[in-house]
């Protein structure tokens, strides 16, 4: 009998258990024990996992093993062909060492959308109604003494305001979907590229991001993590930016320049900020939470159980496509399938 090709899973399961069971069938699977440190795993590469063919990961990796990076990538054993990610954003893998390895990376597009979308709607209308504010004036038992709203600033409501998206990819489009009935005056976008009529669903393309932030209320940034978007909101962007400018955040944290943020709240230039992501992660700036118009979550854009089975579910869907055609599904867009030959 031929022995089955090993994959490795080194982030939790969630609700997916039965489809890593399932997967059993082509393959040896192997549940990376959670103790694994980035020391052990690079020995555990060269050791038991020496013949790993696939590597289903995700964002909880990096707080195990740390980011796959070049230094990580060289460890990997010949043998690995796939990189499942679970996630859209694909960032903690270092594509151009993947590629140069001819290792294929898949991401999870799509299936996180709708449950980012609905926790960037979330943190706008919390952010600029100082809901965590009130939150916590009321925990501190000021209502009685301060009244209306516990002593919390009143808040902007959308109506009249502008709103740029910036980055109009799938998630920018489902928070834009979300956000239409509420009255927004304008909603402009600044993204790569000008979509279509059809996506763009009367939304206003500004190819100048100077210009961009020079006219939102509201800035929603929802575009990818990578080399060119890397602190692409830094002090100078923040100076050209209306007063009282209100800052979302549910992309990755260092699009922002976190520092460069701290001074314009501090200053009052930023009205409000709703965060759910941060430039070093898990460790997040203390002053940025005790702002009491900082509006933060952890990470957890993606966290409902659907969207975490759904992400599972496109991991392991992309392993066995790799193992029974030689190819993923969902390959990142910065590797393309010529690159491989395929
Ligand atoms: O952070 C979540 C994702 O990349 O999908």
């Amino acid at each position: 009998m031929t022995k089955k090709p090993l994959v490795l899973h080194t982030e939790p399961t969630t609700f997916g258990q039965q489809l890593w069971d399932d997967l059993e069938e082509i393959a040896e699977v192997v549940h990376m024990p959670e103790t694994t440190d980035r020391e052990q795993f690079i020995k555990d590469l060269k050791g038991k996992y020496s013949e790993c063919v696939a590597i289903g990961r995700g964002y909880i990796t990096n707080h195990r093993v740390g980011l796959f990076d070049e230094e990580l990538i060289s460890h990997l054993p010949p043998s690995v062909a796939y990189i499942s990610h679970q996630g859209a954003g694909y960032d903690a893998n270092d594509v151009a060492a993947l590629s140069k390895r001819g290792i294929q990376l898949a991401n999870c597009p799509g299936v996180v959308s709708a449950a980012t979308a609905d926790t960037n709607v979330f943190l706008m209308l919390g952010a600029m109604r100082n809901f965590d504010s009130s939150r916590r004036n009321l925990e501190a038992g000021m209502w009685p003494t301060t009244g209306s709203g516990a002593g919390s600033k009143i808040g902007i409501s959308p109506q009249g305001k502008v709103l740029g998206i910036l980055g109009m990819g799938a998630i920018g489009r489902e928070v834009r979907d979300r956000v239409l009935p509420f009255g927004f005056g304008k909603i402009i976008y600044y993204n790569r590229s000008r979509l279509s009529p059809e996506l763009e669903k009367g939304c206003e393309y500004i190819d100048n991001l100077d210009d961009f932030v020079a006219q939102a209320d509201v800035i929603s940034i929802n575009c990818p993590l990578n080399k060119s978007t890397f602190h692409l909101v830094d002090d100078a962007l923040f100076s050209k930016m209306k007063e009282g400018v209100v800052i979302v955040n549910t992309g990755r944290g260092a699009i922002i320049d976190e520092s460069a943020m701290i001074k314009h709240l501090r200053s009052g230039k930023i009205r409000a900020a709703g965060l759910d992501v941060f430039e070093n992660e898990p460790y997040v700036n203390t002053e940025l939470l005790q702002f009491e118009n900082v509006l933060a979550t952890p990470h957890v854009g993606t966290s409902t159980e659907q969207t975490f089975y759904d992400m599972e579910k496109l991991v392991v869907d992309n392993i066995r496509a790799g193992l029974t055609t030689g190819k993923v599904l969902t390959l990142v867009p910065d590797q393309k399938f010529e690159d491989f030959g395929l």
